[in-house]
């Protein structure tokens, strides 16, 4: 069994994780942190937990997480890069759903962050966990870097057509929305239902700091420089994210959708459609991502769908820790959409 510490267990991404973990297998959820809930049994404040885990949460104690084999951190930018060098010499292995480990060069993490890295010696090292470009450097990993929401489904929907280079990657659009818990539990009036109900806009539109990390990911598949415009929206919805990409292809006599489903084939959670648009209901509360593809002319536009809390966040973490600890990278991924 794998003993799991998860630090910040009452934040959206760490109660999916609970949700996750509590059935899975092989893992044995040994540590809960909340810094406003410690002492509170997790399945009082989480009843769909009850009967599942008799934990309480307890504040966050290096110690007890350094007897861990593997650490999640559900918590903000910033938090995991002040204990994970402490971690990492009590050899626990450390999965991050923040961002402090995603970009390579500190200067431009500060730039984005607004802070120095406490640690940018381990930058190299982390390994970026999007199991259907680092399968193989995962398996292996101490640290793993999950990916952010938007990059999971901006990234996925691009990569066949960059690495075939089939597109002008100076000219790439991603235009993204998210449902409202892709802003976390914390309480904000801009979050409010009666603020964001019945409404839709843009946000973060002069420069959304997943735009670097997104830049990274697919100048790694082109070989070069890109230019990527990438637009966050605001749906009133709950879970999911939707991204409609558009580029202009370099061979328009490409069977655009072979090429997705050939460099998709072997992957267990990407699921490419033969017709249609995917909706965010297809995905919700499942590890998918599920992408179509269609052509006007010289421009391809692709849909990607996935749920923001799973493969866009702990459905990836728990894909990557299955695949750390050499488990069936389906493991407790089980669950299909929920429907309606
Ligand atoms: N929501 C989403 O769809 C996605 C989120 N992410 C990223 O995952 C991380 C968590 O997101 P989310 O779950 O939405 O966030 P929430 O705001 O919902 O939860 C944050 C959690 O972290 C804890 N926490 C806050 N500050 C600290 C601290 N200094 N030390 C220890 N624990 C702390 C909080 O509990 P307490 O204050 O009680 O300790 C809480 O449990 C973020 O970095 C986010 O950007 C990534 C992909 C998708
Ligand atoms: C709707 C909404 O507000 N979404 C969040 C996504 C944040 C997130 O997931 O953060 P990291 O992946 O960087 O950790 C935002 O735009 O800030």
């Amino acid at each position: 069994m794998i003993r799991v510490g998860i630090v910040g267990g009452t934040g959206y991404t760490g109660a999916e994780l609970l949700r996750l973990l509590a059935r899975h297998p092989q893992a044995e959820l040994a540590v809960i942190t909340s810094r406003t809930e410690a002492g509170l049994p997790v399945a009082e404040m989480f009843p769909h937990l009850r009967g599942q885990l008799d934990l309480c949460f307890t504040e966050p104690d290096r110690g007890a997480l350094a007897e861990c084999d593997l650490v999640f951190f559900a918590t903000p930018n910033g938090t995991a890069m002040q204990s994970v060098p402490e971690l990492l010499e009590s050899g626990t292995r450390v999965i991050d759903l923040a961002a402090d480990f995603r970009l390579t060069d500190p200067a431009v993490w500060e730039q984005w962050y607004g802070m120095p890295h406490h640690c940018p010696d381990l930058l190299a090292e982390a390994v970026y966990g999007l199991p259907e470009i680092k399968r193989e450097a995962i398996r292996s990993a101490r640290l793993i870097a999950n990916p952010g929401c938007y990059p999971t489904a901006v990234t996925l929907g691009f990569l066949p057509l960059l690495e075939q280079r089939a597109v002008d990657p100076t000219w790439l659009i991603a235009d993204a929305k998210s449902g409202v818990s892709g802003a976390g539990r914390k309480a904000e009036t801009n979050l409010l239902m009666a603020e964001v109900g019945e409404s839709f806009k843009a946000y973060a539109v002069s420069g959304h700091r997943h735009l670097p990390e997104i830049t990274q990911n697919l100048e790694t598949f082109a070989g070069m420089a890109i230019n990527l415009t990438f637009v966050p929206h605001l749906v009133p919805m709950i879970r999911g994210i939707e991204a409609t990409l558009y580029a202009r292809l370099t061979d328009t006599s490409l069977d655009l959708t072979a090429l997705y489903q050939s460099r998709y084939a072997n992957e267990p959670f990407v699921d490419v459609l033969t017709s249609g648009s995917p909706d965010t209901r297809s995905v919700r509360g499942s590890n998918y991502c599920r992408i179509a593809v269609a052509r006007q002319g010289n421009s391809v536009i692709v849909q990607s769908v996935i749920d923001n809390l799973v493969k866009g966040a702990a459905g990836q973490a728990v894909q990557n820790m299955n695949l750390m600890f050499g488990l069936d990278e389906t493991l407790g991924l089980e669950a299909l959409a929920l429907l309606p």
